[in-house]
């Protein structure tokens, strides 16, 4: 195979053998044998189910592979095929490097070993020796943050746990090629954001296969992509065809043929028009009010947040407030805040900085502002011992359902040259609940909307 090509499928397909009854299963197990024997015609006791059917894709070293498809399309029977774990019926698979995957809840793990037990065990799986592993428990420990469960076995974690473990192992396995289905990296918030963080700075060097239902991760995160159904490649192509592809198929499912992407005409002669207009009357300041409300429920984090710090300084809070300066467990899209961030001092600095940065739940950032642009030209040194208190005020984005993170940072220097000094990726954890669907990464407030019909 080809240097650059690190995942080559040829000609994949992979039959299952369904069985209506466990007694057929012996009956298949014993009765072809003996029909073989006596040389007579043999019967089959399943119903066979093809989940792949002549699959065939190339993966270039260091690309990020999307893999996009409807429940049961095949995408795990081809990634567990991928790595090794399911053998296929016919065709091949050829990868070039070392293969980590999170694919399957608890596999790789022995459920009466203690977590420790297991790490050892599942890093020997990829390679490593015994001293590797002491030599980079501390962090895979730091990484899981499961406690004391370390030292319990594995049968008694929850499902969330296992996910910890699992991925904490193949993110210190120094694999060539990762495997990720996204719906297991997802559990718990903090933990989802560490995981994707650490697939960003994979991707750096690393190649990705990902899957997930959602066409937007997947455009998100990936550079190119592959669309399976029923077992069949559908697409390939770059993500965000791919993904647009796939988005107007489920619509078609849905509405219909007649649910095509097609341009607009533009031209528009007689038109009567429909106005909203905010400031026109109260009824619809009310309705307004109900199509805009986007409610942030706000936990700080500080006290749990991951990131990293010199030591010469400390974010001591970082809260979002009201107008009035006043903290809520709650905010709507569009209301005036303050996020206000509180660092103290343990040496002098001659322009500090204060940041922050707000990103979804794929760790792609949606927006932020730091001190810098506003203090440049006034800068404000600040000596040991003092405490210095960043505000920023703006109009809060009206943001897709979900979850969002605030990063906080405290530097010093200027644009070029800085050093970070303290650096606390979820200080606070948002979720987004609201009574409209909204679409793209951050919305905003319509003053006037207007719809025109033609007569
Ligand atoms: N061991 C098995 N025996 C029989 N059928 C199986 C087996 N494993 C998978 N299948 C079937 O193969 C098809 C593809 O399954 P697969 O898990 O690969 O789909 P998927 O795209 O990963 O689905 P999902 O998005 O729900 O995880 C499904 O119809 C599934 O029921």
């Amino acid at each position: 195979m080809c240097s650059d090509i690190a995942i080559k499928v040829e000609g994949l397909s992979k039959r299952f053998e369904i069985f209506d009854q466990p007694r057929d299963r012996l009956k298949q197990m014993l009765v072809p044998r003996v029909q073989r024997a006596l040389s007579k015609p043999q019967s089959q006791f399943f119903k066979e189910f093809w989940a792949l059917k002549g699959v065939s894709l190339e993966v270039k070293r260091g690309d990020t592979v999307g893999i996009i498809g409807r429940n049961g399309s095949g995408k795990s029977t081809l990634l567990q095929i991928i790595c090794g774990t399911l053998t296929p019926t016919m065709g091949k698979v050829e990868t070039n490097g070392k293969v980590a995957a999170l694919l399957e809840l608890g596999s790789g793990f022995n459920p009466e070993f203690t977590g420790r037990e297991n790490v050892y065990l599942n890093a020997s799986l990829y390679g490593l020796s015994e001293s590797q592993v002491t030599e980079r428990f501390a962090k895979i420990e730091k990484f899981a943050e499961i406690g004391d469960f370390i030292d319990q076995p594995v049968k008694t974690y929850s499902s969330g746990m296992m996910v910890r473990l699992a991925f904490a192992v193949i993110a210190h396995v120094d694999a060539d090629i990762l495997v990720v289905d996204e719906a297991l990296s997802v559990g718990d918030a903090v933990f989802t954001q560490k995981c994707m963080r650490f697939i960003r700075s994979f991707q750096e060097h690393g190649t990705l296969l990902f899957v997930s239902h959602d066409a937007s991760a997947v455009q998100n995160l990936c550079k190119s992509a592959v669309w399976l159904g029923n077992g069949e490649v559908r697409l390939t192509g770059t993500a965000k065809d791919v993904s647009e592809a796939y988005l107007q198929y489920n619509l078609q499912e849905i509405y219909g043929e007649k649910a095509e992407l097609s341009s607009l005409d533009n031209e528009v002669s007689n038109i009567e028009r429909v106005n909203f207009d905010e400031s026109q009357n109260q009824n619809q300041n009310q309705s307004q009010e109900q199509i805009y409300s986007s409610n942030y429920h706000i936990k700080n984090n500080l006290s749990e947040a991951n990131g990293w710090t010199t030591g010469d300084a400390n974010i001591n809070s970082v809260e979002l407030l009201d107008e009035d300066g006043n903290l809520s467990p709650v905010f709507k899209g569009g209301e005036k805040v303050k996020l206000k961030i509180q660092v103290e001092a343990y040496k002098d600095f001659v322009q500090p900085i204060l940041g922050f940065l707000v990103k979804d739940r794929l760790g792609q950032d949606l927006f932020g502002e730091n001190t810098l642009p506003f203090t440049s030209l006034d800068s404000r040194p600040v000596k040991a011992g003092q405490s210095l208190e960043g505000e920023f005020c703006f109009d809060l984005p009206m943001l897709p359902d979900g979850q969002y993170f605030v990063m906080a940072s405290f530097a010093d220097g200027d644009l070029h040259n800085n050093v970070q000094h303290h650096w606390l990726h979820d200080a606070i954890v948002i979720n987004i609940s609201s009574n409209k669907i909204r679409w793209g990464l951050v919305g905003i407030k319509f003053n006037k909307v207007s719809l025109d019909i033609s007569i």
